[in-house]
């Protein structure tokens, strides 16, 4: 379980985010709406440890992420983490992009983590690019390629940022599609996204994010057809 209690976050004079509480179970897809700089990639962000925070707690499987005594690269290996764009090596193949991580921060031998690779390529779709340069994917492939590369540390959590921004319109669907399978498969989500259908589809719940704040959390069904609270109709009635 991800619970963060009483979250605040400045960067400076800037408070981004103003005491955010919310629990994550296992198997729990959770995405994360509003509007820009409402602070949800700023909450991803603080979830693996990649931004500190000023005030709260926030725990991963009881382990506190921000505690000075908490192996930080120990947690984040069990935390898959996907951004909007994501610079493979252009020099590595797509199978030996995949296998660096399983290699330098697992300790893998190259065959192990050749085999963990192939598995994880194969299941987002791309066992047939395993010997193409990243160049040669289309932005869909890539993303799904960065899945793939966060699987490959069989993490327990997968945090997705705005995974499908930077696509062209006819690519977003089979990121979505890879990230649909993941959650049927049992896999714990959070998911900050732009794409209304996907949070209305896929998730278990939703949180409306607002000036730094949850305005409003519940399920899709809530969210979307009786919101409670009139900034999340305006918002949704915005995009
Ligand atoms: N590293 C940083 N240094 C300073 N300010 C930052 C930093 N990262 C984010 N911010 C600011 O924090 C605020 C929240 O940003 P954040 O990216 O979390 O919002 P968001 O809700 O994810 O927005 P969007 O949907 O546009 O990505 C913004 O005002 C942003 O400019």
């Amino acid at each position: 379980m991800i619970a963060i209690e009483n979250v605040h976050k400045q960067f400076g004079a800037l408070h981004v985010l103003k005491g955010v509480d919310l629990s994550v179970q296992k198997g729990e897809v959770l995405s994360m709406i509003g509007g820009s700089g409402s602070g949800k990639s700023t909450m991803l962000m603080c979830i693996n440890g990649l931004e500190g925070i000023q005030q709260g707690r926030i725990t991963v499987d009881g382990v506190e992420v921000h505690a000075k005594a908490t192996d930080l690269n120990k947690l984040r290996r069990r935390i898959g983490i996907v951004f909007q764009q994501w610079n493979a090596f252009p020099h590595l193949t797509v199978l030996e992009n995949v296998t660096l991580a399983p290699r330098k921060v697992l300790g893998k031998s190259r065959e192990e983590a050749e085999v963990i690779a192939v598995e994880q390529l194969s299941h987002v779709g791309l066992k047939e690019k395993l010997a193409v340069f990243p160049s040669r994917l289309s932005g869909g492939q890539q993303q799904r390629m960065a899945i793939a590369r966060a699987l490959a540390m069989s993490p327990d959590y997968m945090l997705f940022d705005e995974v499908t921004s930077a696509l062209d319109p006819q690519l977003v669907g089979e990121v979505l599609d890879t990230m649909r399978m993941l959650s049927k498969e049992g896999m714990t989500m959070i998911v900050v996204t732009h794409e209304m259908r996907f949070a209305r589809e896929v998730s278990d719940r939703v949180a409306f994010f607002r000036e730094g704040r949850i305005h409003e959390i519940g399920s899709p069904d809530q969210i979307f057809e009786n919101p409670q609270q009139p900034e999340t109709a305006a918002f949704l009635k915005s995009i």
